[in-house]
């Protein structure tokens, strides 16, 4: 075991300074492999190339990817990035130690690793017999300032597999509740008493306990596992009940953009509410419930997003995302306990899209490591794994497999940027032209809402950078383009900052018709077919609508003036009010052509049909379900499991991968049932 843990580093453990940020997320770019470096000739070049300011800057540093085929180039930027030649070391003096000494202070954090499939995961966190990870080398110094102050230490490893949550140790399903005092329970879960990191890995870990058939989801569901163990430090030997605190290292499961795993999107969005200092969801998977109070304030924590040396969609993915929640990071006001509600909903995450992914397969052995076994990993395209990581086990003999890794070669394949037509900004009493506006929302070149906008971050600000691209002028405009236009123009009014500043509620009204919104039914909403004939209906009156109106009502000392949105915003059905034109005086008009009133109209009604069609597969019956192209009795079945654990879980198309679906399953799910529209 190459594990030292020098006298000078007891005082260091101890004693670190937590002056640092609460949440890091930082990159670590793995080695290439051997199979990489002779697939590439010998000397493959890196796609990612990191520009870093002073290692003591608090500037973040920026992360580009090379598009080798078009030579077009994406940028991120994190709270650091640790390059292929640095090692797990670096990484653990750096960022875990400090961590590490927050819990002899009673602080609990989380280390959690996150990144594609094959992106060095298990390897930076768990290690090797030569090269521990971080997990083994935070052990190694907490035993060691034990041995000093007199405490005790206890661990506990879990697997949560389908939101279940699994003991490692003892093969056992734990629950997750909270006590009467609000505190996090995990029932269940086995505590095992270490002195020593032999005595660590003596001990014995079993893999994913096994699940009933019945509980299983279809064969094309995914299925993939994060591992966990939890480091407990106890005040005394005698008494392991007197915890100061405790570190949870978390091998999440590996990202993959066609098979986003519920709870990792959980988990993304309880990183962001974090972030931006909203409402935070742990409740809505069981891993964020279990880490809840190991992620809430005042928990230390740190994200490792591991990064694949070679192309790979999920990776840029991945750092899209970290460098999302970066972003909100270095924005929020400390002491703000404002929150921010779009349309119910306390945060959008755009799951990024699937794309056009060319995908070629590469396989890689896993190195020679005592540690790193990869039981129930997926060796062909078909089987799902039924077994999960074997997360810090020493009890099984090393396995070299074959591991599949996706390459994709796609460069398109990040979402575009969403626009809700509701969009509320907070404001200063200034209130901004509405002519002003109107004008520069004719006059301004073409925003395009793509890629760019998405890797660029989520906040409405960004929704106001715009990219003048090639296209004409006269080609269509969308609503949501106007409303980016608009969104310049109170920029452009108001400086960089404008969004946090300025409170608006826009909101696109189709001129004289009434129309009741369609997606008003709480309780229990009627059966499909009702509601797309309402959808038809709707058609009907939008193809007589008069032009587009926005209207800006920007009363002064509006209470929620000083609100900072940071949500995504997405595409919605304009609300239709009869007279909503005569009566508002800050209206703006909009006057566009024919096809782009049309164009506005079918984009508005296609979004409301997928606002629908989720509300059904939230709410229908299984036999409604089965009634869906591409629903059968398996995946019905599924769902149904899905909306016990959360009783809105299909929140956005994308979410329909969780029940296996495939972007192009999903789209001729939506034609189909458009297609019924007029049938
Ligand atoms: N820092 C590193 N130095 C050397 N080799 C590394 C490093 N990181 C990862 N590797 C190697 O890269 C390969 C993939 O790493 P690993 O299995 O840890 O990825 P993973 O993200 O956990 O994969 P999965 O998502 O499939 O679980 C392994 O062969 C591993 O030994």
């Amino acid at each position: 075991m190459a594990l030292s843990t020098p006298d000078s580093v007891r005082s260091k453990v101890i004693s670190a300074s937590d002056s640092r940020q609460r949440l890091r997320i930082v990159g670590k770019i793995r080695p290439f492999t051997s199979l990489e470096i002779e697939s590439f000739g010998g000397s493959p070049t890196p796609w990612i190339s990191v520009q870093k300011p002073d290692l003591d800057s608090s500037e973040r540093v920026s992360i580009s990817f090379r598009d080798q085929s078009t030579s077009r180039k994406e940028s991120f930027k994190l709270n650091y990035c640790y390059d292929q030649h640095e090692d797990v070391g670096t990484i653990f003096s750096r960022e875990v130690r400090p961590l590490v000494s927050g819990i002899f202070r009673g602080l609990n954090a989380s280390v959690l690793v996150y990144g594609a499939r094959g992106s060095g995961k298990t390897y930076t966190i768990q290690g090797s017999n030569e090269k521990p990870g971080l997990a083994p080398m935070a052990l190694a110094e907490i035993l060691f300032a034990c041995e000093e102050i007199g405490s005790s230490v206890t661990i506990s490893c879990y697997e949560v597999c389908q939101d279940r949550v699994f003991d490692l140790l003892e093969p056992k399903e734990v629950s997750v509740f909270e006590d009467a005092g609000g505190r996090i329970m995990l029932k269940g879960i086995s505590q095992f008493p270490v002195k020593s990191i032999s005595e660590f890995y003596k001990l014995n870990f079993h893999g994913c306990t096994p699940r009933k058939p019945a509980q299983k989801p279809t064969n094309d569901v995914p299925y993939r596992n994060h591992k966990g163990l939890i480091i407990n430090l106890s005040s005394n030997d005698k008494n392991p009940n007197s915890r100061l605190g405790k570190i949870n290292f978390v091998d999440l499961a590996g990202h993959e953009t066609t098979r986003m795993n519920k709870s990792l999107y959980a988990l993304q969005n309880v990183v962001y509410a974090l972030n931006a200092n909203e409402r935070v969801p742990y409740r809505e998977s069981k891993l964020t419930r279990m880490l809840q109070d190991s992620l809430g304030e005042p928990s230390q924590i740190l994200i490792v997003t591991c990064l694949n040396p070679c192309c790979c969609q999920d990776t840029i993915n991945t750092v899209s995302w970290a460098s999302r929640s970066c972003l909100v990071l270095n924005r929020i006001c400390p002491n703000s306990t404002k929150k921010t509600n779009i349309g119910g909903r306390s945060m959008v995450f755009c799951t990024p899209k699937a794309g056009k992914t060319q995908n070629l397969t590469a396989s890689t052995k896993k190195q020679n490591s005592p540690h790193m076994d990869f039981f129930g990993k997926k060796t062909n395209g078909k089987s799902a794994a039924t077994k999960g990581r074997k997360l810090f086990d020493r009890a099984n003999p090393t396995i070299n497999q074959e591991q599949e890794i996706s390459l994709s070669t796609d460069s398109q394949a990040i979402e575009p940027f969403r626009l809700n037509e509701e969009i509320s900004l907070s404001t200063d009493s200034q209130a901004i032209e509405p002519d002003r506006v109107n004008e520069s929302v004719r006059s301004l070149p073409e925003v395009s809402i793509g890629t760019e906008w998405e890797s660029k971050g989520s906040t409405v600000e960004k929704a106001c950078e715009i990219e003048k691209d090639n296209k004409s002028a006269d080609e269509p405009s969308t609503r949501t383009e106007g409303l980016n236009k608009a969104l310049v123009v109170l920029q452009e009014e108001k400086g960089n900052d404008i969004i946090d500043e300025v409170s608006c509620s826009v909101c696109v009204t189709e001129g004289g018709i009434e129309k009741e919104n369609v997606s008003t039914n709480e309780d229990r909403s009627p059966p499909l077919s009702t509601r797309l004939r309402e959808l038809s209906n709707s058609l009907k009156a939008l193809s007589s609508s008069t032009p587009l109106n926005i209207k800006m009502p920007l009363e002064s000392g509006n209470s929620c003036y000083n609100e900072v949105n940071k949500d995504v915003v997405e595409p919605k059905t304009p609300k239709i009010e009869q007279g909503a034109r005569s009566n508002d005086n800050l209206e703006i008009a909009l006057i566009g052509t024919p096809r782009e009133t049309f164009n506005l109209c079918s984009s508005g009604l296609k979004n409301s049909l997928i606002q629908e069609f989720l509300k059904f597969l939230n709410t229908a019956t299984k036999e409604e379900l089965k009634g869906m192209k591409g629903i059968g009795e398996k995946r019905a079945n599924y769902i149904l499991e899905l909306r016990d654990e959360s009783p809105e879980p299909f929140k956005d198309l994308n979410d329909l991968k969780n029940v296996g679906l495939t972007m192009k399953q999903i789209n001729a799910m939506m034609k189909k049932v458009a297609g019924e529209l007029f049938n």
